[in-house]
């Protein structure tokens, strides 16, 4: 038998209880030299409506990933970086608040370093439907922290649309701790300390809203980054 090729790109989404807009986010890919690895860990249909969607949309390759219990968004991506099969991977998320077009511009940027993360906060960047100012500055106020704990000099380190070099990734993903939303952060500190560069590209964002993330969310993850950053001392 022969062997299929490996694919270009992997690209995960991470999709916990997005029945509503895992369908729309599937249908807007109309082409895509590449893999889709969807991780569903939630109580909602959206494994089975993944499922149902790949079987139908042959010109894609849409994989799900199934777990019976809830992972975390970091460990969602981790699950899915870990069996991704491309030498470009990346991820973004179920409820379309940045496109494929996107995410293709930021694997483009990957001939000039090993990782690119998307940015709503440098100019060039595109915030279609702004968030709360509420939000604006928890994430604003999270940024200062990571720059000063971790010594990580980006402006928006929980965007949620970053690609990778797979060697990049699989040099650092098997020492990683965190599952839930601090995973963004712990990833680029450890890529960073392992010698990979990292550039941030300005992105086409639209917030959505009905976000998972809750107040324990934001506690967690600040909790989170201080442990791996304290116990951990060093990547
Ligand atoms: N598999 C899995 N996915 C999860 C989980 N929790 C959240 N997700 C997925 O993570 C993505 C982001 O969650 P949203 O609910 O859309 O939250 P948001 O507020 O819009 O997220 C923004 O802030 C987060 C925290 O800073 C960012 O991580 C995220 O990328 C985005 O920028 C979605 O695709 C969601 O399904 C989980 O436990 N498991």
């Amino acid at each position: 038998m022969i062997p299929e090729p490996a694919p270009r790109h992997s690209l995960v989404i991470p999709a916990y209880n997005e029945e509503a807009r895992i369908t729309p986010l599937l249908e807007s890919i109309t082409e895509f030299d590449g893999e889709l690895i969807i991780v569903c860990d939630g109580t909602d249909r959206t494994a089975e409506i993944v499922k149902t969607i790949s079987a139908r949309r042959t010109d894609l390759i849409i994989r799900c990933l199934e777990f019976d219990h809830r992972l975390g968004k970091g460990g969602g991506v981790r699950a899915g970086l870990a069996v991704a099969r491309a030498p470009l991977v990346g991820y973004f998320d179920a409820d379309g608040s940045t496109t494929l077009g996107e995410m293709l511009r930021l694997f483009s940027s990957l001939d000039s370093a090993d990782g690119a993360i998307g940015s709503r906060w440098v100019p060039g960047s595109n915030l279609t439907v702004r968030q709360g100012w509420m939000r604006r500055m928890e994430s604003r106020g999270f940024n200062l922290i990571m720059r000063i704990l971790y010594g990580l000099p980006y402006h928006d380190t929980q965007c949620g649309a970053k690609v990778f070099r797979k060697t990049a990734v699989d040099a650092v993903l098997s020492s990683m701790v965190s599952n839930g939303f601090e995973f963004d952060v712990e990833l680029l500190w450890r890529l960073r300390s392992a010698g990979y560069t990292i550039i941030e590209v300005p992105i086409e964002w639209q917030n959505k809203g009905d976000s998972r993330v809750k107040k324990r969310d934001m506690i967690g993850m600040l909790s989170g980054l201080l442990r791996v950053r304290l116990h951990r001392g060093r990547a």
